[in-house]
C-alpha cells in the first residue's frame, strides 16, 4: 500500500495474508469459515507450492495471541483466469480445517448485487504489500482510502484502454494506491467487498494507471459452487 496508514490493529479481521516458507506473498480474505479469497495471479511464481494462510494477524513478525497460520486443502483458481491477462483473476482457498472466529478473526460479506459500485465513492483497501516504490515491504498491515472512478475514465486511451471489464473496477492511484503484495486483498465499500486486488500493468502510484480489482458479485454463482461441491 502505496500513501496509506498502518491500519488500527485487528480493525480488518477478515484479513488474511498467503504465506510460502514464512513470507507474505499476496493478501485475501475470509468469505466464509473454511474459505479465503484471493486473486489467481498470487499462483504465478510459487512453482506449484500450496499457500499457508494467516489469519487474526496485524504484525507479520511479532507473536500476537489470535494470529494463526492454517494449511491449505485445496487452492482453486477461476477457470478463466490466465497468466496473459486479467480476467478472471479470482482465487479460492479451502483452508484444512474451519477458521477460529472470534474478534480478530471474522468473514466479511462481499456484495451479491451486480450492480457498479457509484464513481467517487470512497473505499478501503489493506495490505501488507510495498509501502515504497523502492519497494519496503511493512511489517504491519497498511490500509488506505480511494474514491472509485468510473469505467468510462478508467477505459480511456491514456489510462487503461478499454482493457477494463464489466467484471473489473477501478480506483483513482494517484500517489496513494495498491502495490506488490497486495494483490487478492478486498475492497471495502460501506463495509462489504466489492472487488479482489489485481496487479493490472503491475505500476504504482501512478494516476494514469488506476488501480484495478475484479468486481466479485459477477463471480458469485461460481464462488457458492466451489464452497457447495467441496462442503463437507
Ligand atoms: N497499483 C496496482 C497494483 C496492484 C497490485 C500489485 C501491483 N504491482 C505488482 N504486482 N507484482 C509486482 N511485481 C513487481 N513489481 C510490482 N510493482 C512495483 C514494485 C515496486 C515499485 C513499483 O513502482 C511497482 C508488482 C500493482
Amino acid at each position: 500500500i502505496l500513501g496509506g496508514s498502518e491500519a488500527k490493529p485487528h480493525l480488518k479481521p477478515y484479513m488474511a495474508s498467503l504465506q510460502l516458507d514464512g513470507q507474505h506473498v499476496c493478501g485475501g480474505f475470509l468469505i466464509a469459515e473454511q474459505w479465503v479469497l484471493s486473486a489467481a495471479h498470487c499462483t504465478e511464481e510459487t512453482d506449484g507450492k500450496v499457500f499457508q494462510v494467516l489469519l487474526g494477524a496485524h504484525s507479520l513478525t511479532e507473536p500476537e495471541p489470535h494470529k494463526r497460520l492454517y494449511r491449505v486443502r485445496a487452492q482453486i483458481p477461476h477457470p478463466g483466469s490466465n497468466i496473459h491477462n486479467n480476467k478472471d483473476d479470482l482465487l479460492l482457498l479451502q483452508l484444512e480445517e474451519k477458521a477460529e472466529l472470534n474478534e480478530h478473526v471474522r468473514v466479511l460479506p462481499f456484495q451479491r448485487e451486480d450492480r457498479d459500485v457509484a464513481a467517487d465513492t470512497v473505499c478501503e483497501v489493506a495490505g501488507w504489500g510495498t509501502i515504497s516504490h523502492s519497494g519496503r515491504r511493512p511489517n504491519v498491515l497498511y490500509q488506505v482510502e480511494r474514491p472509485v472512478i468510473s469505467r468510462d475514465v478508467c477505459n480511456h486511451r491514456t489510462r487503461h484502454d478499454h482493457t477494463i471489464t464489466e467484471k473489473m473496477m477501478c480506483t483513482d492511484s494517484r500517489r496513494k494506491d495498491t502495490c506488490k503484495g497486495d494483490s487478492g486483498g478486498p475492497l471495502v465499500c460501506n463495509g462489504v467487498a466489492e472487488g479482489v486486488v489485481t496487479a493490472g500493468s503491475r505500476v504504482c502510484g501512478n494516476y494514469k494507471k488506476p488501480a484495478i480489482y475484479t468486481r466479485i458479485a459477477p463471480y458469485m454463482a461460481w464462488i457458492d459452487s466451489v464452497m457447495a461441491s467441496a462442503a463437507g
